[in-house]
């Protein structure tokens, strides 16, 4: 709850004011009663048709005045309400854009969208809720409670029970909810992250006819999430008809106390009844907002732990911010996922000259990605350094580091606008014929010239509208309009036809000659012209060389070429 006060505090002026036009409208609704009682008491019990109207006027007056305060509230409220879920959303985001892969992991992206959208829609109804319910029915409540001592002094007693009883009731609803809406929040998670998987491989899940299981993990989720749910609000139903039967009791009880009281005039007592009313309204108010608070304090822990979530990698105090060639080197490395048990990189040596091209080879899960993933700190290594240019890039400026660097990842990453402004991407300020020097280069040239808008094409989220190969030289080509020192093509030509992988990688030569290139390929015609190759298996070098070094001296590497050319194209 701290965190939302803490943002409540940036808008208290607002949050004030909010609450000027609540307390106005809760003596609004107070002094209605008790004016229904001098009607009643003076006007209709003597006839007085003047002092009817006279109290009628009034109370016209402070209805008028209830209801403007009650517009007037609603606006206030909806703004704070809307503007701390706003702050809230950013400041996660930029929290969130300043963690490393490794947090990301952690915290898993479909819980980070979770919390971003709907555990801040919580916090805000709670915002909404306090300064419609929570300081409004307080008021009432007291204010009701004060009216009925000070009409039927006699009461006094009873009424301190009841308040007791609810009290009572009202903890133990929010002392069985907070878990349990804090469980429902998890499994939301677990639905998105279901959702999501499935919207991101659904071309996957046709093709293998795989909608049966989607749809049954789809539903154990929804199921999972009803039945947190259910759990949550039956716990909590128990407790809204049993204050509600409290008050009620109230009610009867106070009435029938009143049975001898023939002195009591009947106005008082209507207004006594009245308020016991207003009382009940305010005690179901207040319960129906604390449930809000429960979910609001399940949510604001899971806010909390996105916004304290500090970055697991260090950055240095003062970076050293060397001249980048290209030069990389491994010495002693070893890397292991957070909560896997087994290292994915085992005591790697590796240096590759400026300006070299290095292929990387090994079956899948050898660690070919995680290795690359070390040079832009993606990841920090556990043990060992990776050095760029001599120097450790743990201690190198993360910007200076990233800025010479380009990576195309396995999965070509696309976003929606045009073609130009994915280009961009790679670099702000790049000039028109530097874009179409790196489409050309990356072979996307052809395919932009035929669709009719040229560079303006736009493309959908994800880049829908292109194909596989399309996407990925566009990536390509994103990469190269960086001007990198380090270009990491991580996998990345697989959906391009051999003619068109091959232009891809002689245009490198020829325009990228001075940049180093790390060349990931499960294709051994892809890596085997480049200038070293690595071959990886479980996470250690089996061989590094060129490709006859290893024909001759990596078994691995002689196997991965048997099995895809064989004997018919050695060299
Ligand atoms: N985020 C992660 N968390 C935990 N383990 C991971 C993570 N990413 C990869 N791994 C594990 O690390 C090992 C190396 O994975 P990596 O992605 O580097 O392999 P790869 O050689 O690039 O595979 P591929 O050719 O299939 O892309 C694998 O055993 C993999 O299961």
């Amino acid at each position: 709850m701290k965190l939302i006060l803490q943002y409540i505090r940036k808008h208290l002026g607002i949050f004030l004011l909010s609450t000027f036009f609540l307390t106005m409208e809760a003596m609004a609704d107070l002094l209605q009663p008790t004016f229904m009682s001098y009607i009643v008491d003076e006007g209709v019990k003597n006839a007085d048709v003047r002092r009817i109207l006279f109290y009628g006027l009034i109370m016209l007056g402070i209805a008028g005045a209830g209801a403007f305060s009650a517009v007037m509230r609603n606006q206030f409220a909806s703004r704070t309400s809307q503007t701390i879920g706003r702050e809230l959303r950013r400041d996660m985001y930029h929290n969130v854009q300043r963690l490393s892969m490794e947090n990301i992991d952690r915290l898993q992206p479909a819980s980070i969208i979770t919390r971003i959208t709907n555990d801040v829609t919580q916090i805000q109804e709670f915002v909404n809720g306090i300064m419609r319910i929570m300081v409004k029915a307080p008021i009432t409540c007291i204010g009701a409670i004060v009216l009925i001592m000070f009409q039927t002094p006699g009461q006094a007693p009873v009424m301190a029970v009841i308040i007791f009883v609810v009290s009572l009731l009202v903890w133990g609803n929010m002392r069985i909810g907070y878990p349990r809406f804090g469980t429902v929040q998890k499994k939301l998670d677990g639905l998105n992250g279901v959702t999501r998987e499935f919207l991101s491989s659904v071309r996957v899940v046709k093709a293998f006819h795989a909608e049966e299981e989607e749809t049954d993990k789809f539903q154990e989720s929804s199921q999972a999430l009803a039945a947190a749910n259910v759990s949550a609000l039956r716990a909590m139903a128990i407790f809204s008809p049993l204050i509600n039967l409290t008050v009620n009791f109230g009610i009867v009880l106070l009435l029938w106390l009143s049975r001898n009281q023939r002195s009591a005039e009947i106005g008082r007592l209507m207004a006594s009844v009245n308020y016991m009313t207003q009382v009940l309204f305010s005690v179901m108010m207040i319960s129906n907002a604390l449930n809000t608070a429960v979910r609001a304090a399940a949510s604001a822990g899971r806010i909390r732990e996105v916004l304290d979530e500090e970055p697991a990698q260090h950055l240095p105090e003062n970076p050293l911010t060397p001249e980048i060639k290209g030069d990389i080197r491994f010495e002693h490395v070893s890397f292991a996922y957070a909560g896997a048990g087994r290292e994915s990189l085992l005591n790697i040596n590796l240096h590759i000259n400026p300006g070299e091209t290095v292929g990387i080879i090994g079956s899948t899960g050898s660690g070919k990605t995680t290795l690359v993933n070390l040079i832009p700190r993606f990841y920090d290594a556990g043990k060992g350094k990776v050095l760029l240019d001599g120097c450790d890039v743990t201690r190198m400026d993360t910007k200076q580091l990233r800025n010479a660097i380009a990576v195309v990842p396995q999965k070509a990453l696309l976003f929606s606008g045009t073609i130009r402004d994915n280009l961009r991407w790679g670099r702000a300020d790049a000039s028109e014929e530097e874009l179409k020097a790196a489409a050309e280069t990356a072979c996307a040239d052809e395919f932009i010239g035929q669709s009719s808008q040229g560079y303006d094409t736009l493309l959908g989220q994800g880049g829908v509208n292109l194909s596989g190969g399309q996407k990925q030289r566009l990536s390509i080509a994103r990469a190269l309009v960086r001007c990198p020192r380090v270009l990491i093509l991580d996998d990345c030509t697989s959906a391009l036809d051999a003619r068109t992988e091959a232009a891809v990688l002689n245009g490198l030569r020829k325009t990228a000659s001075q940049v180093t290139v790390l060349l990931i390929s499960q294709r051994i015609s892809t890596v085997m012209r480049a200038d070293h190759i690595l071959c990886l298996d479980n996470g250690q070098v089996e061989g590094y060389g060129t490709h006859e070094e290893l024909m001759a001296s990596c078994g691995i590497y002689q196997a991965i070429y048997d099995s895809q050319i064989g004997g018919g194209l050695n060299g």
